[in-house]
């Protein structure tokens, strides 16, 4: 029998889910959608084929259900969808830090639950999304997550002990490398550069250097001392970045990530 999967709260990583999954082969009439705005259900529905639903029809029809909603908003949808779901269907949640507990605790008793953070790169079948399960998830719906996040990229099974710093790392990870690139963009303005040949020299380098890190099997030191030629161009670059405590810097703000996930973990803080 056709297995119905619901998405629930479907903006950004709802919508990059969605695309990918029909991307991958799932038949769009075996997904319903649900959205808080009337506009942006007809939205997905003119560019995915999908059905939009209400999140209480959702609930009592779908075999998995996805919720995609803010953390903040986590507690609210839980409490609508409760009475509704059978307690033997498996419910994903794809928040920043709510914890699988959070759920298990409004939902019928028994519920299996399945904790996945994943990331942006979705949009284009690249991401990174790494599954935790709850109290009674058993091995066939980690599985059936692992099929699901897996239409969108790779995916890595880890204790939800981990989710937070996954969080951190991968879940938060694109927005720093967008940082990065915005940055050299205007170093490269600031050395006479035209703004698109800097975004362009930029972009193919990061490009360049994200599949030499996947691809050669080296260590990301070897690569940066192979570019790092003695009393060269590089080296005097490497020495700004030092004496400015980028590498602090990004162990910081990836500590402070973590420290934002655990802290989402109430479903509350704004
Ligand atoms: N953006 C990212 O890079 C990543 C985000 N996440 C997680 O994914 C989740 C979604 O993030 P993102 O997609 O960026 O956020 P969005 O705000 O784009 O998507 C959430 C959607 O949920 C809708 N919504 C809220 N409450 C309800 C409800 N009760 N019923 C139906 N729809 C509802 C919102 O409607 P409305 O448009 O009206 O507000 C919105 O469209 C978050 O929990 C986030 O932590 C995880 C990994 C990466
Ligand atoms: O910034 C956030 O809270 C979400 C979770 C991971 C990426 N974006």
């Amino acid at each position: 029998m056709t297995q119905k999967v619901a998405v629930l709260g479907t903006g950004k990583i709802g919508e990059a889910l969605l695309s990918g999954m029909i991307r991958a082969g799932w038949a769009p009439e075996d997904l319903l959608v649900t959205a808080r705005r009337p506009e942006r259900a007809e939205e997905l529905r003119a560019r995915h084929g999908v059905t939009p639903v209400g999140n209480t029809e959702a609930a009592k029809t779908a075999d998995t259900l996805i919720l995609t909603v803010k953390p903040q908003d986590m507690g609210a949808l839980l409490d609508e969808l409760a009475p509704h779901i059978p307690a033997d269907r498996l419910v994903i949640s794809g928040a920043a830090g709510i914890p699988t507990a959070f759920l298990e605790e409004r939902l019928a008793k028994g519920t299996p639950v399945v904790r996945v953070m994943t990331n942006t790169p979705a949009l284009v079948d690249e991401a990174m999304s790494v599954i935790s399960p709850g109290t009674h998830a058993t091995q066939e719906h980690l599985a059936t997550a692992e099929d699901i996040f897996g239409a969108v990229g790779k995916t890595l099974r880890v204790p939800e002990g981990q989710q937070d710093a996954c969080t951190a790392l991968s879940g938060s990870g694109p927005a720093y490398f967008f940082y990065l690139v915005e940055a050299m963009t205007d170093a490269g303005i600031l050395l006479g550069l035209p703004r698109d040949k800097a975004h362009d020299l930029i972009v193919q380098s990061a490009i360049g250097a994200a599949v030499m890190l996947r691809d050669s099997g080296e260590h990301p030191v070897k690569l940066r001392e192979n570019v790092t030629s003695p009393a060269g161009t590089t080296i005097n670059a490497i020495r700004e970045l030092e004496n400015h405590g980028v590498r602090a810097a990004l162990i910081a703000a990836l500590e402070a990530a973590r420290d934002r996930s655990r802290e989402l973990a109430s479903g509350t803080k704004d």
